[in-house]
């Protein structure tokens, strides 16, 4: 049997933490210690049912990854930027219009921003089935090891945290773990993402602005927490708070998706991203992600009674996670949006009968 030896990583050194005072975010937090036992789940699913009627965001802590492994991860996260090749990169670039798939790459200055400035964000997105596409060849060696790290999240984060999101709205606890088959066909990505500084001349045309204020597409979106502080989100109030970055924690959202599926009770929160405060600007920013989609046959309609005022979703929009996933992924970043006459710095489009919003 052929054996692929390991070469060695370059260590990725992260900009130190911000020392600004910023208006964060107060996000509560999910023990997954607390998980073990019925009692923990109790209270936990207190917390989450807290958590998504009101931010729509929350930390993770106790997941089972150490320090260490966590950042032998973001090493790895970094191969596809800094250790390919310009030819790799087009090579492998993802087929974004023609499949709405973002298996590759997404190159930098693909999504429009605002006032003609595109994206300055690169980023390298794998198939929880990493066999799903071929990769640069600097990564194959590691490709064992992001396995694991999918097969990690999958079941360790992303299950547990279904099973509490099914309790917080009733359902059987399995009911959403049902839908997310590890072995079944979805579109589950492993994704590293890097953003680099831009022009103060580019930063002012945009406001600042980074990548614009969003819902993510699929079901669960798991952030492993970095120190560049840059990622908003919309809080109850209607103001952008910061997210604060905690040492191998997991900053955790709902997408579309679980709207959808929860009748609008488990909430897609808006979130942005925007320039770094003053003592980390100029630096590169690497983030590291698990974008969990439901499997691709599963139909995104409610499974318990739709909450009419919160949800987007209609009885008209019937569509599978397959369908939503490709239609929202053709269209982000090239469509013409319309701006929203009421509500200062927030343009719509419609994707499959559905209200999408962007926030600036
Ligand atoms: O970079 C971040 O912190 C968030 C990125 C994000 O919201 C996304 O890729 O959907
Ligand atoms: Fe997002």
């Amino acid at each position: 049997m052929e054996t692929l030896e390991v070469p060695h990583v370059r260590h990725y050194e992260a900009a130190p933490p911000t020392t600004a005072d910023l208006e964060w975010a107060d996000l509560p937090t999910v023990d997954l210690l607390l998980a073990r036992t019925p009692e923990g789940m109790d209270e936990l699913t207190k917390i989450v049912k807290t958590a998504m009627r009101v931010h729509g965001f929350l930390y993770v802590i106790n997941h089972g990854l150490t320090p260490e492994q966590n950042a032998r991860m973001f090493d790895i996260a970094d191969i596809p930027f800094s250790g390919a090749t310009d030819a790799d990169k087009q090579t492998y670039l993802a087929p974004m219009k023609e499949s709405g798939s973002y298996q590759g790459y997404k190159p930098r200055q693909y999504w429009h921003i605002d006032s003609g400035v595109k994206d300055e964000i690169e980023t390298y997105s794998i198939n929880r089935d990493v066999t799903k596409r071929e990769h640069p060849e600097v990564l194959r060696p590691f490709l064992p090891e992001i396995s694991a790290f999918a097969k990690f999240n999958h079941f360790h984060v992303l299950h547990p945290l279904l099973r509490l999101f099914a309790r917080a709205v009733d359902l059987p606890e399995d009911a959403f773990v049902n839908i997310h088959g590890y072995d079944a066909v979805g579109e589950t990505y492993v994704r590293s993402m890097k953003y680099y500084p831009r022009s103060e001349e580019d930063e002012k045309k945009v406001q600042q602005v980074w990548l614009k204020g969003h819902t993510d597409i699929g079901t669960v979106t798991i952030l492993w927490s970095q120190p560049v502080s840059a990622l908003q989100v919309l809080s109850p109030n209607n103001t952008w708070r910061w997210v604060k970055h905690v040492p191998n924690a997991l900053v955790v959202n709902a997408g579309d998706a679980l709207e959808f599926l929860s009748g609008g009770r488990l909430r897609a929160t808006i979130h942005r991203v925007r320039q770094p405060p003053p003592d980390q600007r100029g630096r590169e920013r690497l983030g590291i992600f698990y974008f969990a989609m439901a499997d691709d046959d599963v139909v995104i309609a409610p499974m318990v009674p739709n909450e009419e005022k919160s949800s987007r979703f209609t009885a008209e929009n019937v569509m599978t996670m397959a369908e939503w996933r490709q239609a929202r992924t053709r269209a982000y970043g090239h469509t013409k949006l319309v701006r929203n006459e009421r509500e200062k710095g927030v343009e719509e489009e419609v994707i499959n009968g559905v209200l999408v919003r962007h926030y600036n």
